[in-house]
């Protein structure tokens, strides 16, 4: 079915309100959720929200909590989110390490007590909106197996780079080699994934989404890189933020919450004059993209790219969204 932004705010802030988050929290977490829906990050947006309200009905997420600020250190600050919203006290993160880097040219925010955050690439892409280089990261519960073990021990600790520039690039992944909400996007729509994406049952490398849902075999993104990289990106966080760890997070909680993330804002600007960073980030661009391609059907693109023209489409002829996630929503 097809729905238009209003539509799905309205039922989103309609299921917070029900559940007695205030009147303008609900507004500014229901128009996240239907941002990021209509700029076509289904899993994470709408997909995704049936399970934020039921953490929230599990009392994992602390619906009037704000996030305080432990200590700083110049351009480090070290924040406690109280178990707040995922999503609004990630914006806020990434606003004040932006702000820290108007002052110190990098800012850098450690939070710890945190609850996901959905989309990650809401706040790389806003930190490029504003000019700066945004970078971030969060940990989870363990949703992996490290490489070369069957059992789940590593996150899938998604990083975001975003570049400020026109239009803005942006690497918003998983260390996964599919995302658990990809996984449900192919399974819904009754696709198989393009390459593999874990092991079945017996051991097989396998592009069955709802296997992999089901048994957590998940492939880490470049097999064992991807499962170094998820394990740093675990530990730096944890450290910085004197957070929990995936370890911690998977042995201590009942779900996955208290989790850690790390919200990091590069000034550019004073750095290189403006014609300049154009010219430079175009030649980059131009050299990747006039690549001869591999299938003459498909162009070589950068990631971030198609967001633009996906929201101007999603704004014109409405959002897709898949039945069975929206009779859930109008059941909650
Ligand atoms: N715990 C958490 O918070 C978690 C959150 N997530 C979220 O899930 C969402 C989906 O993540 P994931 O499934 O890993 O994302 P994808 O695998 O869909 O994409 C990963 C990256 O690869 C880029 N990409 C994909 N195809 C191409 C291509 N043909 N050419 C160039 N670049 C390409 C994407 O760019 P583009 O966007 O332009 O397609 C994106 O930057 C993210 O928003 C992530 O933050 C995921 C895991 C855990
Ligand atoms: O992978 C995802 O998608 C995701 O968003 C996650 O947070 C974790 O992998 C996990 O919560 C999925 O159950």
């Amino acid at each position: 079915m097809k729905l238009s932004f209003e539509e799905l705010q309205r039922e989103f802030k309609r299921v917070l309100v029900a559940r007695h988050v205030k009147s303008d929290v609900a507004d500014e977490c229901a128009t996240m959720f239907a941002q990021t829906t209509e700029s076509g990050v289904y899993s994470h947006g709408v997909n995704r929200f049936p399970r934020f309200i039921q953490q929230l009905d599990q009392g994992d997420i602390h619906p009037d909590a704000m996030a305080k600020k432990i200590l700083s250190l110049g351009a480090i600050e070290q924040w406690d989110a109280q178990r707040s919203i995922g999503n609004l006290t990630a914006k806020k993160m990434m606003d004040r390490a932006i702000s820290l880097a108007s002052d110190h040219g990098i800012g850098l925010i450690a939070l710890r007590n945190a609850n996901h955050w959905m989309r990650g690439g809401s706040y790389g892409w806003q930190a490029a909106e504003k000019g700066y280089i945004g970078i971030c990261w969060t940990n989870s519960i363990a949703v992996m197996p490290p490489w070369g073990a069957k059992e789940c021990r590593i996150g899938t600790n998604p990083l975001i780079v975003a570049i400020p520039g026109s239009p803005i690039t942006m690497v918003d992944m998983s260390m996964s080699m599919f995302s658990y909400g990809m996984l449900e996007v192919n399974r819904l729509a009754g696709r198989e994934l393009p390459v593999e994406g874990g092991f079945d049952d017996n051991g097989q490398l396998t592009r069955e989404p709802g296997v992999i849902e089901k048994n957590r075999r998940i492939l880490p993104m470049g097999y064992w890189k991807g499962s170094g990289l998820s394990i740093v990106l675990d530990m730096i966080a944890t450290l910085l933020s004197d957070g929990a760890s995936v370890a911690e997070v998977t042995e201590d909680n009942s779900d996955e919450y208290g989790i850690s993330q790390i919200f990091i804002a590069i000034e550019v600007d004073r750095l290189i004059d403006g014609a300049s960073r154009d010219a430079k980030l175009q030649r980059i661009i131009d050299y990747v993209t006039s690549a001869e391609r591999n299938n003459p059907e498909e162009a070589v693109r950068l990631p971030g790219h198609e967001f633009t023209r996906l929201l101007a489409e999603n704004r014109r002829n409405g959002i897709t969204v898949d039945d069975s996630v929206w009779a859930k929503i109008l059941a909650l």
